[in-house]
């Protein structure tokens, strides 16, 4: 691979991470919505780990590669843990 195509597959990756993000946030947008639900409704942990399991099990259903389960259920825990925690800042 020469330098140039090194450089036209970064800005590949420089798209995608745009995306990713502006899908991240509009991911979040809606976490805060349901973290609104929550308060109203009283609940008092924002975290749900049998939604969380049932999240992993059909994205892991979905997964074609190449990052393996592994490698995806830790980057969506991310999202998850980083999701609960939008949701407790809310309260305070
Ligand atoms: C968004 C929610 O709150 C938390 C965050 C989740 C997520 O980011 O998918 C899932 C479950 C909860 O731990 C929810 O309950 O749906």
């Amino acid at each position: 691979m020469s330098h140039r195509e090194l450089n036209e597959l970064r800005a590949q990756v420089d798209e995608i991470n745009v995306k990713l993000l502006e899908l991240l946030n509009e991911r979040a947008r809606i976490v805060e919505k349901i973290g609104e639900y929550k308060r109203s409704a009283g609940m008092l942990d924002v975290y749900d780990p049998k939604r969380e399991r049932e999240s992993f099990e059909y994205l892991t259903r979905r997964n074609q590669g190449p990052f393996d389960d592994e490698m995806i259920k830790n980057i969506f825990k991310q999202i998850f843990d980083e999701s609960s925690e939008l949701q407790k800042r809310q309260r305070i």
